[in-house]
């Protein structure tokens, strides 16, 4: 895009940058599109006490390409004064001597004593990187990250990399180049859109960088933080193991996350965790950058030196919400206010720092006008030798490298740095297509750099202190108890730990929680047809009945419950704990947020907690069944579990097969064919174990005095004499089974039966209602089938 620079300037000449002047000291290097200098200013910048600055020098061809270094200049304004970014000093544009339409930029900025990262790992070549280092590094540059998508609306850098780091005077490592930096990028929408989006991911991303999202468009992400996440990801690893971890394959791998750790040099496996949930293909599912930055700080057993904005935002969002509330009702505002969880007053100004009197989550902070909070003096790394003076950048090729073999060539990610090819086509005559977010209509909205950068403050001055990150946890993000949700007993938070678990099962943990907690909400797992149930699992028929019996009672909590108050309790607790004490620190913390504050709408909104509900069936079983029992589909009466109200039951249960009849087809068995379906179910009995389960669930069965009771002997019979291989006649394979005969109304079904039986059979055999009609089905179907049983 902008043109190239021939004349570099002599040391000792003065120029005039914004309100400083500038006398070079020497001629650094040159970038693909600037020369850099170093340069001693005066008047000394206010803000710091730099006397030695940097100076980049850049050429533009015209006016717009002048909006695209605003931007950047724009940007790094906007991040003055964060610690782990190039800070900057001032700027100036002129038109160039040349007259013909190009301008010289000249931006002034803090100078890296240090240089670049890249530099830094070129000198250790033979002695990698130690995992101190790594994390030292990753935590230095996650925090300049975090300080873009601290701001609202959040700024994505989209360039992220090993060479867009440079290393401070005190061997802070800092990031730069905002020259890709942008806004949210909504999925695009129509062709023109998905153009536009498209080129501008090509031109200001590098290949070996770049998300599943980018290069996939329509997967109908956003181009949001995520994919910052992904890149800080590639670029972790690349630390690790100095290459990229899809180097090889390149974009195929790339879009399902394929890629490999290799054995040298060695990590620990909580590093490695971090990696790849930071290369989740689906960017909902990777962390964000506070959970990334809490995770780093845990693996160096430091306390994590920024609060979790997301968080933060989640409980002023709550904080309003109960405050409308409060406004509405009085007597809930007396109950609120004796709730010190829910009313924490906590409130944080844009534009007013907290005071360390102000706490959150039991720790003093100390925020920005951004509710970033900067980082003391950070974490010392090892001084290495910096002898750069063997020549030029000399790296091993990450694939040599793995094998302990030293290449002499790194292969850079510059060769495949599709940004710099865009860059160079940008301004070619042909190209009438603006590519920067400032100046592209379709995609304004939060991809416009330019109202990001008037929506946030600028001159943030840092307070540097570190605190106990709210959401950062003792337990351990990678450690095998900590990443079991089902193991979470105590109400603690959803810590990252549990999202790095759902990241590895396929799934989140909001969406697992949410699931569940549907489930609860509309008995879903009770409205799953027995006989489907069967066929999905493998279950016996017998099995197949129990449930069908369970849905007519309205559930048995005999063998269930223990399971399903485990999950339950997971649910809950993790509820609880996220929607009250607003300690949410998994992946979409904020998406969790919705979904509990929804849940906690539910609560309030019906007369009986579910919540209260969930969290009582941790305590007994008792309460358990009666909520079961009240979510049944099925409604009977509140003593429905009691003997002595049977009569009543048993009237419910009429009322509830008037007013919802209990369908008794076929449907859910596909295309029904009853000796296919008998062959089906003769080879599953074939199975030795499976009859001697049923002849358990067939001699437990309670014995009812019916006609279908005389066939249970039989059934015992044929199944013994089955398992033992002597019964040839019964043999579901050997002997055609009985033409079906079509089946007669099951008496009861007739309802001046219904009654009869019942309170017959129940009172003198102590069964369920539902047993009764179950035996009779099975009676049916034994009649139908009697090979097949
Ligand atoms: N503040 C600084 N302090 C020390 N060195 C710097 C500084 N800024 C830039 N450099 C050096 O100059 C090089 C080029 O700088 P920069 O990346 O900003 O230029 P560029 O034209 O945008 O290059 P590219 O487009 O390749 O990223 C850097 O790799 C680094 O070595």
């Amino acid at each position: 895009m902008n043109q190239s620079l021939n004349d570099i300037y002599q040391p000792g000449t003065e120029l005039t940058v914004g309100s400083h002047r500038a006398r070079i000291i020497k001629y650094l290097t040159s970038g693909g599109f600037a020369h850099i200098y170093t340069a001693e200013i005066y008047p000394a910048d206010l803000s710091s006490p730099v006397k030695v600055a940097c100076l980049k020098r850049v050429l533009v061809p015209d006016k717009p390409s002048l909006n695209v270094l605003r931007a950047e200049v724009d940007a790094m304004k906007l991040l003055r004064g964060n610690q782990h970014v190039v800070s900057y000093i001032d700027s100036h544009a002129a038109k160039s001597g040349a007259h013909d339409g190009s301008y010289e930029v000249f931006l002034l900025m803090e100078y890296c004593s240090n240089g670049g990262l890249i530099d830094f790992m070129n000198t250790r070549l033979q002695n990698r990187l130690q995992e101190a280092e790594v994390l030292k590094i990753t935590s230095d540059i996650t925090q300049g990250i975090a300080a873009m998508h601290a701001l609202q609306p959040p700024l994505i850098h989209r360039d992220i990399k090993i060479e867009n780091v440079l290393i401070s005077d005190d061997r802070t490592f800092k990031v730069c180049d905002f020259g890709s930096v942008c806004g949210v990028i909504r999925p695009p929408k129509n062709p023109q859109e998905f153009n536009y989006v498209q080129h501008d991911i090509l031109k200001n991303t590098t290949a070996q960088y770049r998300s599943p999202e980018m290069i996939d468009l329509y997967r109908g992400y956003p181009i949001n933080e995520k994919s910052d996440i992904w890149a800080l990801g590639v670029f972790l690893y690349k630390l690790c193991y100095y290459t990229t971890p899809f180097e090889k394959v390149g974009e195929a791998a790339i879009l399902h996350s394929r890629f490999q750790y290799p054995s040298y040099p060695q990590y620990s496996d909580r590093l490695k965790h971090l990696i790849s949930f930071m290369l989740s293909e689906n960017p909902t599912q990777r962390p964000n950058i506070c959970q990334v930055l809490e995770e780093v700080s845990r693996i160096q057993g430091v306390p994590c030196p920024l609060r979790n904005f997301y968080v933060t935002r989640a409980m002023q969002q709550q904080n309003q919400q109960s405050k409308v509330k409060l406004s509405h009702s009085t007597s809930q505002s007396k109950i609120n206010s004796a709730n010190n969880i829910i009313n924490v007053p906590f409130k944080m100004n844009q534009n007013q720092p907290l005071r360390s009197t102000q706490t959150f989550a039991g720790a003093p902070v100390n925020a920005t006008p951004n509710g970033y909070v900067p980082a003391l003096k950070p974490f010392p790394i090892q001084p290495v030798s910096s002898n750069l003076s063997n020549g030029p950048f000399k790296f091993i090729e990450g694939s040599k490298a793995l094998q302990g073999k030293q290449a002499p060539h790194f292969q850079s990610s510059i060769g495949h740095d599709f940004s710099k090819l865009g860059r160079s086509q940008t301004f070619t005559p042909t190209n009438t297509l603006s590519l920067r977010p400032s100046v592209s209509p379709p995609l304004a909205g939060r991809g416009d750099i330019s109202k990001i950068i008037s929506a946030n403050p600028t001159n943030v001055e840092p307070s540097p202190v570190y605190l106990n990150s709210g959401t950062q946890t003792d337990d351990g993000f990678a450690s095998n108890h900590s990443l079991k949700l089902e193991r979470t007993k105590s109400i603690s938070s959803l810590s990252s730990s549990e999202s790095v678990e759902s990241q590895h099962t396929g799934g989140s943990a909001t969406r697992r929680l949410g699931q569940k907690l549907k489930k609860v909400f509309t008995g879903e797992r009770r409205s799953i047809s027995p006989i489907k149930s069967r066929q999905n699992t493998g279950d016996s028929v017998r099995s197949a009945f129990a449930t069908l019996r369970r849905g007519f009672s309205g559930g048995s909590f005999k063998n269930e419950l223990p399971n399903k108050r485990n999950s339950l309790d997971t649910s809950s607790a993790s509820a609880h704990s996220n929607g009250y004490k607003f300690r949410v620190s998994s992946a979409e913390s904020i998406e969790e947020e919705n979904i509990y504050s929804r849940f906690s709408h539910s609560r309030s909104s019906s007369s009986a907690s579910i919540v209260s509900d969930l969290d009582q069936l941790q305590q007994n079983d008792t309460g358990a069944k009666d909520y079961y029992k009240s979510h049944s589909p099925v409604k009977v009466s509140a003593t429905q579990g009691s003997r002595s109200s049977i009569q009543k039951r048993v009237q419910d249960l009429l009322k509830n097969s008037q007013d919802s009849p209990v369908k008794k087809t076929a449907h859910g068995y596909g295309n029904f064919s009853p000796n296919d379906d008998a062959a089906e179910l003769a080879s599953q009995f074939t199975n030795e174990t499976m009859l001697q389960n049923i002849h358990q669930s067939v001699a437990t069965t309670p014995k009812v005095l019916s006609p279908a009771k005389r066939n249970s002997s039989v059934v015992i019979k044929n199944a013994e004499q089955i398992s033992k291989g002597t019964d040839n006649t019964s043999s579901p394979r050997k002997s055609a089974p009985p033409k079906p005969q079509r089946p007669k109304k099951p008496s009861h079904l007739k309802a001046d039966k219904i009654v009869k039986n019942v309170e017959t059979s129940a009172y003198e055999h102590g069964v369920d209602i539902s047993d009764i009609e179950i035996d009779e089905l099975e009676k049916d179907f034994k009649r139908r089938y009697p090979s097949a049983v």
